[in-house]
């Protein structure tokens, strides 16, 4: 715990091997407060997103995980993680935590109208049905700023623009007010002005809700605006952790000094559109 905030999840000696004998994560080990805001960065291939699939319970079948992983969320008790049954998992995911993934199509149903599939985890979770059902589908659609919201929700994902259909995946990980946010490089696949406008509406929306956000890229730049304290992953070792400001300006490992480097080298397009709301 820091300050007056809670510890929303602990995760002591986690560590992820392939099914071939490979260490793919490797005694990694961080707490995240409540409304916290954390970053996770690292080269592709270094481990990120394996350690974001073993906090939530997913990791692919087949990998050895050990080490812990703890959820103490409001309402809903603590929870062990690691070597958790379905029925227990299920139970957390949407409430405790929940995934925005890279590509929002991985989350949206091709076939399926955006309205139906929004509506899906407000039903299930909120027990909302008819009218209201409908009020809470174009409020929640109306929240992540989508423009004409019934227009939106009777189309299908491919008839809305790539950074409508994230917004339309946030607002399906958001349907069930999770403590924490887990924001899989959310922006990576959008043009820089949508990346830019899809961040700032993260951190707004994150804040407003006081929910903790776990945000793994691969870019410093983009993390050192959303996040407060960053974990810098090689290998699917930690290999430096502290706050953005010490991290960035003060990297002391040669990999994440490598890290900075590039950073600063990066276009500053999105200097330009983001400084308005840069995190304090
Ligand atoms: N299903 C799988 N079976 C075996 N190895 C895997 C599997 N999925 C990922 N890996 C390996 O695990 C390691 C870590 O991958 P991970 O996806 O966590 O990296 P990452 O840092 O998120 O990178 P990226 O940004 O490219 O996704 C990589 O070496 C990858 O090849």
């Amino acid at each position: 715990m820091t300050g007056d905030r809670a510890t929303l999840l602990a995760v002591a000696g986690l560590h992820v091997r392939s099914p071939e004998g490979r260490d793919l994560v490797s005694d990694v080990s961080f707490t995240l407060d409540a409304g916290e805001r954390l970053g996770l960065i690292g080269e592709s291939g270094s481990g990120k997103s394996m350690t974001a699939l073993a906090i939530t319970g997913l990791t692919p079948p087949g990998m050895a995980v050990s080490g812990s992983v703890v959820f103490d969320a409001p309402g809903l008790g603590r929870t062990e993680v690691v070597g958790a049954g379905e029925r227990r998992l299920t139970s957390l995911r949407g409430r405790a935590t929940s995934t925005v993934f890279q590509e929002p199509l991985t989350a949206l149903d091709p076939l399926m109208r955006v309205g139906r599939q929004v509506a899906e985890p407000l039903r299930r979770r909120r027990g909302l049905r008819g009218r209201a059902l409908d009020a809470a589908v174009t409020a929640a659609l109306e929240e992540v700023r989508l423009p004409d919201p019934e227009r939106i929700a009777r189309a299908y994902p491919h008839e809305i623009s790539g950074g409508q259909r994230q917004r339309v995946a946030i607002a399906m990980a958001l349907a069930c007010d999770p403590a924490l946010l887990i924001a899989d490089e959310p922006t990576t696949a959008l043009d820089v002005t949508v990346q830019a406008d899809v961040l700032a509406l993260l951190d707004g929306l994150v804040r407003e809700r006081g929910m903790a956000l776990l945000f793994i890229s691969h870019d410093l730049a983009v993390v050192s605006r959303i996040a407060e304290r960053v974990i810098v992953l090689k290998n699917g070792a930690a290999v430096e952790s502290g706050s953005v400001d010490d991290v960035v300006n003060a990297p002391r490992h040669p990999y994440t000094r490598q890290l900075v480097g590039s950073a600063r080298r990066l276009d500053s397009a999105l200097d330009d559109v983001l400084d308005d709301w840069r995190a304090p």
